[in-house]
């Protein structure tokens, strides 16, 4: 599971609309209320990865809706929008958030969104890559809109979702085979 979290307007449904469909949701602004999910499948390097992505509620009464559903997360991307300086400002609120509510080891991304309105910019890039380096996270600037680095954020924490999946799974297998060989040992050594 994926989901998207940051202020209420930064543009997750949109962001999760694009990469679901393709598509631009343009005209009039719609707020989720609660949350929201559709599911897509990626290829992984051959391998099908089945994301549920998450759209979460940025508005404040919804919050506690949302923080029942950190704990469930596997990955989150979290938004701001490059126009809205108090969005980016709300990233370590967020923050603090996601180390309270979130698994300790969830995927994090952070993504400052709709790098299309170049007029009305007021958060520079080097200013999200300024805070993604201070918070070890990696960063990409994404435009719903315009379909920029919306497939490639997503296929990127797939691929890390994955990955971690696999060395789950290689853990097992190698405990598994650690529990047998031990046990194989002991009910050897005890056998009357
Ligand atoms: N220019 C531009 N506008 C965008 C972009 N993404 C979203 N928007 C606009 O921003 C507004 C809010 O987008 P949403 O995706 O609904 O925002 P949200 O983060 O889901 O908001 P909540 O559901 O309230 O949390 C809409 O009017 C969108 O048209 C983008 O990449 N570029």
């Amino acid at each position: 599971q994926v989901m998207l979290v940051g202020d209420s307007g930064v543009g997750k449904t949109c962001l999760l609309v694009r990469f679901k469909d393709g598509a631009f949701l343009a005209g009039t602004f719609i707020s989720t209320v609660g949350i929201d999910f559709r599911n897509k499948v990626l290829d992984v390097d051959g391998m099908k990865v089945k994301l549920q992505i998450w759209d979460t509620a940025g508005q404040e009464r919804f919050r506690s809706v949302t923080h029942a559903y950190y704990r469930d997360a596997h990955a989150l991307l979290l938004l701001y929008d490059v126009t809205n300086k108090a969005s980016f400002d709300n990233i370590q609120a967020w923050l603090t958030e996601i180390q309270e509510y979130a698994q300790h080891d969830v995927v994090l991304m952070l993504l400052g969104n709709k790098v299309d309105s170049a007029q009305e910019r007021v958060v520079k890039r080097e200013d999200g890559e300024k805070l993604a380096k201070e918070y070890g996270l990696p960063f990409m600037e994404t435009s719903a809109k315009m379909g920029l680095n919306v497939d490639l954020a997503f296929t990127a924490i797939a691929k890390e979702l994955k990955q971690r999946s696999m060395k789950s799974t290689s853990e097992l297998h190698f405990q598994l085979h650690d529990y047998v060989k031990r046990e194989g040992r002991r009910a050897s050594c005890c056998r009357p």
